[in-house]
This record gives structure tokens, C-alpha cells and sequence, in this order.
């Protein structure tokens, strides 16, 4: 579903920050990026839609090279990729249901995507995702009242309201506490199980890794040096990753 085929970065006059990198994320499967800090594992998120541009490779997702697409292709396949923060990237001064309405922007006609405009079902929809993540109760409360876990639940619902074929999630659980942890991997790990929807995640947590992702790729200094499922990840394979 998405295939990442010798990915290849460098910031500007830095030193490589990725190197060949490949893997492919299957369809309703988790897969999680580790590696140490600065090992590359953010830059992959961002080039995947192009966030940030890359120097070569090729990034399909189905059939289509993201790389290859114009500003209009690039616009309607990003709104097929979903994205869920370490720092939630909610709007704080808004409530939670016109955070998750948010995720309908890319869908939408640019007067009505200034104006706010939405239909009387995307707002239920808004409201049933919210439902969904346990936040019936929150959906017009301010996002800044809420709390980490809560944010992130609505940055779920956000993405949802996409209707998206891969979330990308960059350290979605990095500022949370364990129950809220556990809370928001069960989210993510249901969605690939019951709505087929494929998860790519970073995360720091090794142990969180080996019990929710199907599928682990290890990233050691932009290097792709672990691809396998998550049962083969032995201890001396993580050594070599964090080496
Ligand atoms: N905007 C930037 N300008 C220059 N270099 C950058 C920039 N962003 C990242 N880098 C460098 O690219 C490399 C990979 O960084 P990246 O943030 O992708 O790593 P990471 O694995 O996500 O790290 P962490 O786990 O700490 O978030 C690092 O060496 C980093 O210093």
C-alpha cells in the first residue's frame, strides 16, 4: 500500500539524514519507525507527503508516486494521509469538534474551508468520532482544557474525519502518561484491525513497539538496519539498531 523506495535526504550543508532508505507499510497493518534520536525516524514522516523535500527515491502509495504528483495530485493524496502529532497541532482556542471539522478542510473548496462551512452530517460524523474516542462529553469544550491524552484523541478523530487509507503518527504518545498510552495505542491498534486503515508510527518505546506494531523497521543514522515482523525483533537486533 505505501512502498518508500531508496529514500534519500540531506537538510541543507548538513550530512545525510537518509540514506536508501526502503520499506513498504502493508494494508491494515501497524508499522513502527525506532531508531535513536536524530536517527532519521521524523524526516521519513515529512517526506512521506512531501512535507519537506527529499533529494531522490520513490514514495508509493498504491500506484501512485507522490513524488511525481503536481500541486493538485499532491493536495488530493495528502488529504488520503492522515497525521497525528506528539504535540497534538490542535488549534487550542477552538473546541474539540471544530478541531476534528478541521480534518474535512482538504476536501473542501477553499471559500468553504475559509468560511468554516460544514454540512449537518460532517458535524455528526464529527460528533460520532468524538464519541468513538470516549470524548462525547468534551466535544465543545475548549482543546486548551483538555488533557495530553484527550488532545491526542482528538487528533485521532481529526485524522479520521479524512477518511484515510495510512495514518503517519511521529511519537503520537511521546508527552503521555501510561494510561493515556495505552489508551491511544489501543485507538490506533483497532483502526488497522477494523477499519483496515495502515498505521506508520515513531516511537521512542521499544517494549510499546514490540506489543502493538505488526512490523518493525529499525533506523540507525538515517540506515534502514532491522525490516522484519515484530516477533523477529531479538535483543541483539535492537542493539544494532540504538548502537
Ligand atoms: N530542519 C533541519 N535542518 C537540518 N538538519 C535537520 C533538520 N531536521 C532534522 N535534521 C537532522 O536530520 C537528522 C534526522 O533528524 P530526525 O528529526 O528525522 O530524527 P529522529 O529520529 O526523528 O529524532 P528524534 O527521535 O530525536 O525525534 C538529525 O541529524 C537531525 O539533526
Amino acid at each position: 500500500m505505501l512502498t518508500v523506495k531508496n529514500l534519500t535526504k540531506t537538510y541543507n550543508g548538513a550530512k545525510r539524514s537518509l540514506e536508501m532508505v526502503s520499506f513498504t507499510v502493508r494494508p491494515g497493518e501497524m508499522t513502527a519507525i525506532i531508531g535513536p534520536s536524530g536517527a532519521g525516524k521524523t524526516t521519513i514522516l515529512r517526506s512521506i507527503n512531501q512535507l519537506i523535500p527529499d533529494d531522490s527515491g520513490e514514495i508509493f502509495l498504491d500506484d501512485q508516486d507522490i513524488r511525481q504528483l503536481n500541486k493538485q495530485g499532491l493536495r488530493r493524496v495528502r488529504h488520503r494521509i492522515g497525521m497525528i502529532f506528539q504535540n497534538y497541532n490542535l488549534v487550542d482556542q477552538l473546541t474539540a469538534i471544530e478541531n476534528v471539522l478541521h480534518g474535512r478542510l482538504g476536501a473542501k473548496l477553499a471559500l468553504a474551508g475559509m468560511l468554516s462551512l460544514y454540512s449537518r452530517e460532517e458535524k455528526q460524523e464529527a460528533l460520532d468520532l468524538l464519541a468513538e474516542m470516549g470524548l462525547a462529553d468534551f466535544a465543545y469544550k475548549r482543546c486548551s482544557d483538555l488533557s495530553g491524552g484527550q488532545k491526542q484523541r482528538v487528533g485521532i478523530a481529526r485524522a479520521l474525519m479524512q477518511h484515510p487509507k495510512i495514518i503517519l503518527c511521529d511519537e503520537p504518545i511521546a508527552s503521555l502518561d501510561p494510561k493515556s498510552t495505552t489508551l491511544v495505542m489501543d485507538i490506533l491498534k483497532k483502526l488497522t484491525t477494523t477499519q483496515d486503515i495502515s498505521i506508520l508510527i515513531n516511537l521512542h518505546q521499544v517494549d510499546i513497539a514490540k506489543a502493538y506494531a505488526d512490523h518493525i523497521v529499525g533506523i540507525n543514522q538515517g540506515l534502514v538496519v532491522f525490516d522484519a515482523d515484530a516477533a523477529a525483533l531479538s535483543n541483539e537486533a535492537i542493539q544494532e539498531i540504538y548502537a
